[in-house]
């Protein structure tokens, strides 16, 4: 069976259903910190972007397995190396996820969140989609890949979209 037809898609799809190259499988099905992942390619930064307090799509919601309306701290980031963006990431963190010793996963500021949701208690990665669209509306599209993540027993989504630069940097070819 071919990879994935690369046609931008609007849905997340669980990843064991997609058929992609391996070294797209390898990056999207990694089971590690992407962050640690990306610190041996060049020097690391996390700029952050839009932080605010706001309902989630409906998508996200399902994925969360949040009821009703909870509002949810949205956390938008690029992750730099040397300087140049090669991941684009957007993290969903309900408020209800955000008490108690989870409360720093709202402050993370320009510190990695990966370098918190792995420290121990370390985070379960417990479900992971893929798809093929634009980080935001208007931009190019690439593979982006969304993890629910459980921290002390509390959901929360990370995805993250691999730019065309990561392939650069990395001299990883996510293609067939
Ligand atoms: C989940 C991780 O955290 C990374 C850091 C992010 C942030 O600081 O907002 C967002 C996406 C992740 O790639 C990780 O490093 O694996």
């Amino acid at each position: 069976m071919p990879p994935a037809a690369l046609h931008p898609d609007t849905l997340w799809r669980p990843l064991e259903q997609l058929v992609l190259t391996p070294v797209l499988r390898d990056w999207m099905a990694d089971p590690g910190s992407l962050t640690a992942r990306l610190q041996r390619h060049g020097r690391f930064r996390v700029q952050p972007g839009r932080h605010a307090i706001t309902p989630p799509s409906q998508e996200e919601r399902q994925l969360l397995g949040l009821p009703g309306r909870q509002a949810a701290l949205i956390r938008e980031v690029t992750l730099l190396l040397d300087d140049t963006p090669v991941v684009a990431a957007r993290s969903v963190l309900p408020l209800s996820s955000l008490r108690g010793a989870n409360r720093v996963l709202g402050h993370m500021g320009s510190r990695s969140l990966g370098s918190e949701l792995y420290r121990r208690p370390a985070a379960l990665r417990d479900q992971v989609w893929a798809r093929y669209g634009a980080p935001h509306s208007g931009e190019a599209p690439c593979w982006g890949r969304q993890s629910r993540f459980i921290k002390r027993g509390h959901p929360l989504l990370v995805a993250e979209y691999f730019l065309p630069a990561l392939w650069q940097k990395t001299g990883d070819r996510p293609g067939g």
